[in-house]
């Protein structure tokens, strides 16, 4: 049985691309909560693309199983688990295909066989979400790379799925752009009450973004933990290739000085830590 509320359940997942001789995923064992945010997190080749491939059916286990909702992937439930689990891949251009943006974004919400005004509604409210009002007739073709992304996203968006899956949503796009995404893909989670999960190396993001982390290497988990587990452990960041967030560099530098700051890493922690220093400092002075 899948634990209560788990939309997503992975068991002894492993897989082997048959040109390779090493596994992709090696014994992969992770429950996803509906409405939960968890990030991805391993470097290059670790296993996060052939994972999000596993989760709507794209690429079947070599041994093990996937579950959404409770049911296994297989022939009869693949349809489904496609409605459930929409993926927006790292290339947009691998999910791209039609001559203008509105015909793209409907080709999703058309096969799940809903009437045309439906259809209509569902393209006018994933534009809205992503920002993207009077692109309807462009062709995507011609868009930037960052506005390819968001109707790679609007067209995802459209099928209501309830888990989306991100591929490194904001790689390759400038910081407003990428923040304007991840404003979005929050949105997802928090207005629609969508579950998202998606994979990342912008450690900066993730204490805002993500509810739990999930540490892949070699194809096998490394960890999962609340990013604050996480980044706690050193040893293990720099095994999966990462690095602290930069914010916690500064508490660092503070501590260096001789400072009793206590290392934080997300923005609104980061506020009241140094909030809690400087009132401290105050009653120093006031009692010395
Ligand atoms: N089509 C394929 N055929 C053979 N091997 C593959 C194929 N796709 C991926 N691999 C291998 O599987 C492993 C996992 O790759 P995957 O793309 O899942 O990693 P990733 O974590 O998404 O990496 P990145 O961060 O670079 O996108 C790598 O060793 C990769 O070389």
């Amino acid at each position: 049985m899948a634990p209560e509320n788990s939309i997503i359940e992975l068991r002894n997942l492993s897989y082997k691309y048959s040109s390779s001789d090493a596994k992709a995923l090696d014994n992969i064992d992770l429950s996803i909560t509906s409405g939960e945010k968890i990030a991805i997190l391993g470097a290059n080749g670790a296993g996060k693309s052939t994972l999000f491939k596993h989760l709507n059916g794209i690429l079947s286990p070599s041994s093990g199983e996937v579950m959404i909702n409770g049911e296994t992937i297989s022939k009869k439930t693949i349809r489904k688990a496609r409605q459930t689990v929409g993926i927006v891949f790292q290339n947009p251009d691998d999910q791209i295909f039609s001559p203008t943006v509105e015909e793209d974004i409907a080709f999703g919400p058309m096969n799940m066989g809903l009437s045309e005004d439906e259809v209509k509604e569902r393209i006018e409210t994933a534009l809205e979400l992503v920002n993207l009002k009077g692109f309807e007739s462009r062709a995507p073709h011609h868009l930037s790379g960052g506005q390819k992304k968001l109707v790679a996203i609007a067209g995802v968006l459209a099928m209501r799925p309830e888990v989306v899956v991100l591929d490194e949503p904001t790689a390759g796009l400038d910081p407003l752009n990428a923040g304007q995404v991840m404003d979005i893909i929050d949105r997802m989670n928090r207005e629609l009450n969508m579950t998202v999960v998606l994979s990342t190396h912008d450690v900066d993001i993730i204490p805002t973004f993500a509810d739990r982390i999930c540490i892949i290497d070699h194809g096998k988990i490394l960890a999962t933990g609340t990013p604050k587990e996480i980044f706690r452990d050193h040893d293990l960041i720099q095994k999966a290739h990462l690095r602290m967030p930069r914010i916690a560099e500064v508490f660092e530098l503070l501590q260096d000085e001789g400072i009793d700051a206590r290392i934080q890493i997300a923005p609104a922690d980061a506020r009241d830590e140094i909030i809690r220093v400087i009132d401290q400092s105050g009653k120093q002075g006031i009692t010395e």
